[in-house]
């Protein structure tokens, strides 16, 4: 898969990288003379010949003033005489649009405008049916997109009230103007852009050189190539996507090529929120990252962003860097962090071997002020749209740089990764005696982690393939926020199967199963933290699938705002035969536990749970009849004293 990525550094001149389709040329380090129109194949080829011209001293747009000679981007004369009135982010999924809505909230006087080529998401935007579950951004959507009502609330029980000292018991909220907007037409909402946010989809390329590791530029070429068009000079263009270090030099060359007398300025804004927490790390976040280029405009730009982030962030957490810095240090987080899963997750194959207790290693640890106790979770591992693909673009570039023991290095995590689930599935076949003819096996969870119904790179799919192949009489899928719909679609990738059911009730999907796999790491998948079994309502007869839960807090971002539901104005109404209101969700309620002795009275012996996430307490679930298996502690039978 590598051997071509030497050879193009050296001979560029080849079918793929000639052809007009730039969706299969290089991407990655240096991939900027493959996208602009006005390079010949030879001019690629002189580029391409040494080392050097990857690294970023040959560029001189990007590099004119000594940085130290530059204006602090967080002084605010330095962003004086840019005006920002108008932000337009292009690509309204996970990123584009939480950052959008948080932006529009915290500066009500700017005004903001998502647009996207997918029709469907846009009117589900536009709706009541909003596209993504991500914990309060529905609330932060609706009062942008709608405005609100003026109102006023107790003072007693608003935090906003305490920090500005009210005495009277109620203050008052006065009506907010909308300023989010969801549209399709995209080229109207560029030419009024200010600033231009580019969020769309960066995923790993799939055919051509660096198949499986570099990234496929398609998206942001199309969309920087349409900005050249359509953006008026001066306008700022912002890298939200992750994408592969070096990237603003091709989108100055796109821009460059495209409208040659247009000056604009590209900012390097990485993103680091994570599923199911977005609004939280939004409002809240570590760092803001802005790269610029080593001059005084790219400063004046960065400075710019800096005042937009500043109505909300500390300003001692926003950081200016150089863009390549910036473009990077994105890659290099995420792959930290997976490094982190990958490590304990090789020490967890090790527990099993023995007899050590991966959770209590991981504790022991993680209290070590240096480790520190995060991303030490060992189980099925990452998945996700972000981690792969982000350390394969690390792998790829290194690589790409003759660095192939780097490139290893990186790799290694994706490797462990893989290896993870490859050993919890042969667990579970082996548990059951080697054979899944006749049995049915539950997946409890599909989303790649909780709080999220996002199932892009699930964990879940690579475990139902190995399921598969041992011809199981049934796979039954149930996850508390994945629509039925949206998991099937995601199954036909497998060819589809009769053997594979979507439920959205998991005692059903729980029903007679030889053994369930807890694959997402839902809280609603936890006993109660109090379990009294005592009290547990046996179910009645196997037919009786009706009792209700017991309830949890759930830890959801709502509250955020302050806000008071009279606040809000109607949402949109659907028209009478809206699709949306027709999707089928799980019935269950997402704020409930499951019962797990309800689950055990219908489960077939010997009753196996294989909990794949670490948050199962075995000795209360030994209490219910149901052996637990997790990755990370001695086989079953292990014993060293
Ligand atoms: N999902 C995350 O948690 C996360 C976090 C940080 C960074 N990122 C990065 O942000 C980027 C976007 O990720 P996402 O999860 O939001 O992706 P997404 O697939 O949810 O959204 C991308 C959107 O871009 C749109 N799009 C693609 N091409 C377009 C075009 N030519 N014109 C208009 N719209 C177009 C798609 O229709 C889609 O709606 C990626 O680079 C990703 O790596 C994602
Ligand atoms: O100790 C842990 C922590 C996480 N995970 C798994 O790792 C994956 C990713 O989790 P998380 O990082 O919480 O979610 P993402 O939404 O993928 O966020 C990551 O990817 C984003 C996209 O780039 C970044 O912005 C975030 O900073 C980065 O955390 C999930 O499958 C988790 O189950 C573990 O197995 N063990």
């Amino acid at each position: 898969m590598y051997a071509d990525m030497d050879a193009a550094s050296s001979s560029a001149n080849t079918s793929e990288d000639s052809g007009a389709d730039f969706s299969v040329g290089r991407t990655s380090p240096d991939g900027s003379p493959l996208f602009n129109a006005s390079y010949s194949d030879s001019t690629i080829e002189t580029r391409f010949t040494s080392l050097s011209d990857l690294l970023p001293s040959d560029d001189a747009s990007f590099s004119q003033v000594r940085r130290s000679n530059l204006p602090d981007i967080l002084d605010p004369t330095t962003a004086a005489g840019v005006v920002i009135k108008n932000i337009c982010f292009i690509g309204a999924g996970y990123v584009g649009v939480p950052t959008a809505a948080v932006i529009a909230l915290k500066n009500p006087f700017l005004r903001v405008t998502v647009i996207d080529r997918d029709e469907f998401r846009i009117r589900r935007w536009n709706s009541a049916h909003v596209p993504i579950s991500e914990p309060g951004l529905d609330d932060i959507v609706r009062l942008t997109r709608d405005g609100s009502k003026a109102c006023s609330v107790e003072a007693v029980k608003s935090s906003l009230a305490q920090r500005i000292g009210a005495r009277s018991s109620k203050i008052s909220i006065p009506a907010r103007q909308p300023n989010l907007t969801f549209a399709t037409a995209s080229s109207k909402s560029m030419a009024e852009a200010d600033m231009i946010f580019i969020c769309v989809n960066t995923p790993t390329k799939v055919t051509g050189i660096g198949a499986g590791y570099a990234t496929d530029m398609t998206a942001v070429e199309s969309v920087v190539k349409e900005v050249a068009v359509n953006a008026k000079t001066g306008a700022i263009l912002v890298e939200k996507s992750t994408v592969p270090c070096r990237t603003a030099k091709l989108v100055q060359d796109i821009l460059d090529t495209y409208r040659p007398r247009a000056r604009f300025q590209v900012l390097s804004n990485p993103e680091f929120l994570s599923e199911g927490t977005a609004v939280k790390n939004l409002l809240h976040p570590d760092r803001v990252i802005i790269g610029s280029s080593n001059t005084i405009p790219g400063r004046r730009a960065a400075a710019a962003l800096a005042k937009i982030y500043s109505t909300w962030v500390d300003r001692s957490k926003i950081l200016g860097t150089h863009v390549w810095s910036s473009e990077l240090a994105k890659l290099v987080a995420n792959a930290m962090l997976a490094q982190r899963i990958s490590s304990i997750n090789s020490i967890s194959a090790i527990c099993e071997g023995t007899g050590a207790d991966v959770h209590e290693v991981a504790k022991s640890i993680g209290l070590d002020p240096r480790i520190g106790p995060q991303f030490l979770k060992a189980g099925l591992g990452f998945g996700g749209s972000c981690f792969r693909k982000d350390i394969g673009s690390l792998v790829y570039l290194a690589r790409s740089l003759g660095l192939h023991e780097v490139g290893d290095y990186w790799n290694q995590v994706l490797l462990i990764n893989d290896l993870q689930r490859k050993r919890f599935a042969r667990k579970v076949i082996s548990r059951l005696n080697g054979t899944l003819i006749r049995k049915k096996i539950t997946l409890l969870g599909f989303a790649f982690k909780k709080d999220t119904g996002d199932t892009r790179e699930s964990v879940a799919i690579d475990i139902i393939r190995v399921l598969l192949e041992e011809r199981p009489a049934e796979v039954a899928i149930f996850d508390p926020c994945c629509s039925v719909a949206g998991i099937q679609s995601e199954l036909e990738n497998l060819g589809g199967h009769d053997a594979l059911n979507v439920y959205a009730d998991p005692y059903q999907a729980c029903l007679d199963a030889d053994a369930i796999l807890v694959v997402t790491d839902w809280d609603n998948f936890r006993m109660a933290s109090t379990p009294d079994h005592t009290n547990i309502k046996r179910p009645q007869s196997p037919t009786d699938l009706t009792s209700s839960t017991s309830t949890i807090v759930a830890d959801r971002a709502d509250g955020f705002l302050n806000l008071s539901k009279d606040q809000y104005l109607p949402e949109p109404p659907c028209p009478s035969n809206c699709p949306e209101c027709a999707y089928s969700f799980p019935s269950f309620n997402t704020e409930e536990h499951l019962e797990w002795a309800r689950i055990s009275y219908h489960m077939k012996k010997p009753k196996l749970v294989f909990d794949g996430r670490g948050i199962l307490n075995a000795t209360e679930m030994e209490k219910l009849g149901i052996r637990v298996e997790a990755l990370g502690k001695a086989e079953s039978g292990f014993t060293l004293f």
